[in-house]
């Protein structure tokens, strides 16, 4: 293994709603250790050198000094929590995830990857995501021309983006996971979209202080059938449509196959939601602030996805194919601004990190954050380059593979990863061929930790039609 830096500091155990495993901050555990991933090169640091060949001790871990209480309370006292990501970038160095699951876990969660992570069902529920990213153009389009400025077919419009990319990405999640549009684009969304927009805006809204409670009521609510309004009728729906053999979302697939019990659709389809709204919303922020204030990668881009479009015949799925800086882009946006700033895994037996013992059942996060702007992990970190994902390697980076671990790894990682990846990708593909981006100011934007990472302040930005 590689040789890591390890600190140890105050720790929050990340524990989604109903045991998600998410990344979602909540109460101190027993015993945790936060890491960030550094090559070899950070040996020598404090704390990582060899103490004479033999393993230290979990206990000659570097520290803050403080017990995890106090620094909690202290954390609490001081609300540094919405800036965790910037004290794991001045506290953290090192890493170390391995991880279990159980039998049973495994099991329903390879049933839910042939539905949102394999290839063929991707393919399929593609359109469905290229028909919502379309629909936002074209409604964006109308906005700029009827409120911008300049002259007629060439306006610009300067914009927080944030509302409509949220309703963009509930969209889509709701077209891809029950097959249904809920019309958040139409002018006056039906009574059902309605009532269901609301529902999902008051999960979202009740998920942080949720997190350190028990269970309560207001999640209850979502887990009930009236919690989840286009169950009943996705059903009917579903089979209605599927022995016309048309796609009919994760949902109606899940239903029609009968493979998970009704109460783990529910619960999975839930999840889907509670974890595909903000997580998409919040990076297209960030990429947008990027590509308008470096002009030249979102010329660099653009170009691409104008070659690639052409040669594809406006096939919007096959254009994404030729377009590898779309995929670039969201990962240097996931770089730079992980949506959530860690992720953990309980070491199911002892294990050495960076010559360090750490005991089974220590709760180890990798902290995303500082390794996205590492400068021993990536050359000119703070340099916004989508290229640097492509093929060749950069110049003495080793293997490419836990670089990017925003959507975190192996079995337990993001089960929307492929429904998040394309989302974006579509919007931005379209957005691109539309507008010139461009931002007010340059400068960095002041981050804020609540639950996921986002921007203090949402940037606004200036669409101009081309
Ligand atoms: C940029 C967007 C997203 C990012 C960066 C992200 C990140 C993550 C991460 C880091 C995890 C934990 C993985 C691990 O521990 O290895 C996770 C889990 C999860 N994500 Fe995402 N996510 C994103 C979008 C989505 C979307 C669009 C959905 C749903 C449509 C979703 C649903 C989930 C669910 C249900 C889990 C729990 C999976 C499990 O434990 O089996 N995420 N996500």
């Amino acid at each position: 293994m590689r040789s890591v830096c390890t600190r140890v500091t105050v720790c929050v155990r990340a524990q989604g709603p109903r045991g998600s495993g998410r990344a979602l901050c909540a109460v101190a555990p027993q015993r945790a250790l936060c890491v960030a991933v550094a090559p070899g090169k950070s040996e020598g640091r404090k704390g990582a050198e060899r103490a004479g060949g033999r393993v230290r001790s979990f206990q000659e871990i570097p520290h803050t000094g403080r017990s995890g209480l106090i620094n909690l309370v202290k954390f609490w006292r001081e609300d540094r929590f919405r800036q965790i990501h910037k004290h794991m970038e001045r506290t953290f160095n090192a890493l170390g995830p391995i991880y279990r699951n159980g039998e049973e876990w495994r099991a329903d969660r390879l049933l839910l990857n042939k539905e949102v992570m394999m290839s063929a069902p991707v393919q399929r529920f593609l359109p469905l995501l290229d028909e919502v990213a379309m629909d936002f153009c074209r409604m964006l389009r109308a906005r700029v021309e009827k409120e911008g400025r300049g002259e007629e077919g060439k306006r610009s419009l300067t914009l927080d983006p944030s509302p409509d990319l949220f309703r963009f990405a509930l969209e889509a999640s709701c077209h891809v996971i029950y097959g249904e549009r809920i019309g958040l684009f139409a002018s006056s969304p039906s009574m059902e979209s309605q009532k269901f927009i609301w529902a999902v805006e008051r999960m979202l809204a009740t998920t942080p202080p949720l997190l350190n409670l028990p269970l309560g009521a207001p999640w209850k609510r979502f887990t009930d059938p009236e919690g989840i309004p286009a169950l009943s009728s996705s059903r009917a729906r579903g089979s209605e449509a599927a022995a016309g053999g048309q796609y009919t979302g994760v949902l109606g697939q899940l239903m029609e196959k009968g493979q998970l019990s009704l109460d783990l659709i529910k619960a999975n389809v839930t999840e889907l939601m509670a974890g595909g709204v903000d997580t998409t919303a919040v990076p297209l922020q960030f990429a947008l602030f990027e590509l308008g204030r470096n002009p030249d990668v979102q010329e660099r881009v653009r170009q691409q996805v104008r070659a690639s479009w052409a040669q594809a015949g406006g096939d919007s799925v096959k254009a994404l194919q030729g377009a590898p800086l779309l995929k670039g882009t969201i990962k240097e946006i996931l770089r730079l601004y992980p949506v959530g700033t860690t992720v953990q895994r309980y070491p199911i037996k002892d294990i050495v990190l960076q010559n360090y013992h750490i005991p089974a059942g220590t709760m180890v996060q990798a902290c995303l954050y500082p390794l996205g702007r590492s400068a021993e992990v990536f050359k000119d970190p703070h340099r916004f380059d989508p290229g640097r994902w492509g093929g060749a390697r950069e110049e003495g980076q080793s293997a490419g593979g836990f670089r990017s671990l925003a959507f975190g790894f192996g079995a337990r990682q993001c089960v929307g990863r492929r429904i998040a990846e394309n989302e974006m990708q579509l919007l931005l593909m379209h957005i691109l061929r539309s507008f010139h981006l461009s931002v007010l100011s340059s400068e960095d934007l002041k981050t804020t930790c609540t639950l996921i990472l986002q921007p203090e302040t949402p940037p606004r930005i200036t669409f101009r039609k081309l």
